[in-house]
């Protein structure tokens, strides 16, 4: 397989105008028309500079920056599947049908954004002393970009939803600790393709180690309470754009964001109890806060999906978008604030969420432990199961 997709790679050059005929269909008309100038000529120039790279960003790249172009261009994958034997259109026909029903203008931005993240990633990668730390420069699971006073740390597993694996955790934990020294004034976590996050990666529970699911568990709970920790102590405005439905832990740290700003194409849900499993991310104290104990425990101890709508109507959104001009209003917005004096911007998080802090990791650490236990108990491991065996979803 890995010949069959260099191979494919090599021919196509991993150049859109060689993958297929470019046409740009007639665009959504509700869409303000300068904008749509713009985002097709920064669309284009993307396609331009896909071509002058100069070093192969690799297979599973390629097969993004191909999803990414049929969606923008042609919309939602309209191709009958591929048998299981013709191996490459399988796997192009797998990373266009991922991207489900992503607008046009998403995809569009998406591969702008994803251009821009491999043009520097690549440009400063070799130009990094040999053994220097590859985090520093590339993610596996993230696409990391500054720019404008805004570094935005993108989820980039979108033909797994954007599930958070044990590599993303610590990816996430090192973008955010490098946000958290670079000169950027504010910091956004969003995700790519057509969710923002469908939470933990339930294949996480399957790699068990040789002290058994005892020492995973205990694994387990280390690593959250590190991870929900970076959280807590982020210095900057830290800001959410929720770009479509969120699950489990990606839902319940919003509530140490400074704003969640959510297309309407985005839902909220916290399954735990469905999963055997109990709230982190400090929503047992940030929800009922944030929402009222009875709305918090419509959702995490019954897991009541809200539609974004509803979620702002509590408190968990700051603001809901339409879908087809969420990136470009939110983008506007944040440059707004990206200009404002950083210094004071981080003392007024600082006073605004200081005196909380204290509380925040208690309740980190009394959730972790608690999950700890629940990470054993038949009921979670029976849900886990049956997700993995194919008997349920959410
Ligand atoms: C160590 C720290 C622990 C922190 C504790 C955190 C707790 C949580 O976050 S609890 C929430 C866990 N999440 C879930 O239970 C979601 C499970 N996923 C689903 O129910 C569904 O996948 C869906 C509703 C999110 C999307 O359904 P659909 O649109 O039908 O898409 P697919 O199911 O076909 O998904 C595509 C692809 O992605 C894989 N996938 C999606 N979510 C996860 C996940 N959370 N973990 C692992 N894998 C996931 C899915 O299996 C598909 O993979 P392939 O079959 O290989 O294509």
């Amino acid at each position: 397989l890995a010949m069959a997709y260099l191979a494919w790679g090599l021919a196509q050059r991993w150049c859109p105008s060689s993958l297929q005929v470019i046409s740009f269909p007639v665009v959504q008309l509700h869409l303000n028309r300068t904008a749509m100038r713009l985002s097709q000529k920064d669309f284009e120039s993307a396609m331009n500079q896909v071509k002058l790279l100069k070093k192969d960003p690799g297979n599973e790249v390629k097969l993004k920056l191909y999803a990414l172009y049929k969606q923008a261009t042609e919309g939602p994958c309209n191709m009958p599947k591929p048998g299981v034997f013709d191996l490459i259109n399988k796997a192009k026909w797998d990373a266009w049908n991922a991207l489900g029903s992503l607008p046009k203008e998403t995809a569009r931005q998406n591969y702008v954004d994803l251009v821009s993240s491999l043009s520097s990633s690549l440009e400063s990668s070799s130009q990094v002393e040999p053994g220097t730390d590859r985090k520093s420069t590339g993610y596996e699971t993230l696409m990391v970009t500054s720019e404008d006073g805004i570094t935005k740390i993108m989820l980039n597993r979108p033909t797994k939803k954007n599930a958070l694996n044990v590599e993303m955790y610590h990816e996430i934990m090192h973008a955010l600790k490098a946000a958290s020294k670079d000169d950027s004034a504010i910091t956004v976590l969003t995700g790519n393709g057509d969710y923002y996050s469908s939470g933990n990666d339930l294949t996480n529970f399957t790699d068990i180690p040789p002290g058994g699911v005892e020492e995973k568990a205990k694994n387990g709970a280390i690593l959250l309470r590190e991870f929900v920790g970076c959280f807590i102590d982020f210095p900057k405005p830290l800001i959410a754009m929720v770009n479509g439905p969120a699950v489990g832990i990606s839902v319940t740290l919003l509530g140490l964001f400074d704003a969640v700003y959510a297309s309407d194409r985005a839902t909220f849900h916290t399954p735990f109890s469905h999963l055997g499993q109990s709230p982190e991310g400090c929503s047992s104290y940030t929800f009922p806060k944030i929402m009222s104990p009875a709305k918090a425990t419509e959702m995490l101890v019954f897991g009541k999906k809200l539609t974004a709508g509803e979620a702002c109507a509590q408190g968990l959104v700051t603001e809901v978008f339409p879908d087809s001009t969420f990136q470009k209003e939110v983008w506007t917005r944040l440059k707004a604030f990206a200009k404002l004096p950083p210094n004071a911007m981080r003392i007024s998080k600082e006073i605004i969420r200081n005196r909380e802090k204290e509380k925040l990791h208690a309740v980190n650490a009394e959730e972790c432990s608690v999950l700890q236990g629940r990470w054993l108990s038949d009921e979670c491991m029976n849900a886990v199961m049956n997700f993995l065996s194919r008997k349920s979803k959410l």
